[in-house]
């Protein structure tokens, strides 16, 4: 695949992954295109349907899946997330810097195409500092609260593999993450930059 190489971000659900990803695309604009991901979940206030994700039902979703639409695509929390070729063709068709913000499965799963992303995880600095965001967030019932406080605890063991991420940004404070970043993504930025 031709063009600037795509961003993988990971990490744990509350990390700051849509945080980071916002500010970035709002300070490099022409830059960054987002990968509209499909989900089963229901939207939270103030999320567009088409922006923030393709929202779906099961069955539709899954017969795409079937009919090989997908790149890659898994269960979390209790419902269906994928990433469709098309999100990505979208952004790479533009000639931005595609961003993908997938879980850990996620991860595994595009390593075993050709998108040669750079991978980022995004990580909190305690499971109780992780809580606290999410429950300060006020998006989740106590049970998918739960079900991804269970997620965390795999994500933040998994990403300590070598070899797994390019870059584990610790986000304890948002300043310091944001410019680890930006840094690891210069490079990229540079590239698009310079062809405008
Ligand atoms: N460094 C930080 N310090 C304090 N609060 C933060 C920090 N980064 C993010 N937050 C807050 O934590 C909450 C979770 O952040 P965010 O929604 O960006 O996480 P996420 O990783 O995208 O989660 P999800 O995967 O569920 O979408 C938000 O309310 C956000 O404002
Ligand atoms: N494997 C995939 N994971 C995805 C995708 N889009 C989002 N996600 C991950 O899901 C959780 C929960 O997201 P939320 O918006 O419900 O809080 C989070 O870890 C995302 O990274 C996807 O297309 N594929």
């Amino acid at each position: 695949m031709s063009g600037p190489r795509p961003v993988v971000l990971s990490g744990p659900s509350g990390a700051g992954k849509s945080t980071l990803l916002k500010r970035l695309m709002k300070d490099h604009e022409g830059v960054f295109g987002f990968s509209v991901s499909h989900t089963t979940r229901n939207p939270r206030p103030g999320e567009q349907d088409g922006k923030d994700y393709h929202f779906t039902t099961r069955e539709v979703m899954q017969e795409s899946i079937d009919e090989g639409e997908f790149i890659e695509n898994a269960e979390f929390s209790g419902n269906l997330y994928g990433t469709s070729k098309a999100a990505v063709e979208d952004v790479r068709a533009k000639n931005l810097i595609c961003i993908l913000d997938v879980d850990i499965q996620g991860v595994r799963r595009i390593k075993k195409t050709d998108l040669n992303p750079i991978y980022i995880s995004i990580q909190p600095p305690s499971m109780e500092i992780l809580e606290k965001r999410l429950r300060d967030r006020q998006t989740e019932t106590e049970e998918s609260l739960q079900k991804r406080l269970e997620a965390a605890r795999i994500d933040m063991e998994l990403s300590k593999e070598p070899g797994v991420f390019d870059i584990v940004i610790i986000n304890d404070d948002l300043e310091k993450a944001y410019e680890e970043l930006k840094a690891i993504l210069n490079e990229e930025i540079q590239k698009v930059q310079d062809t405008k």
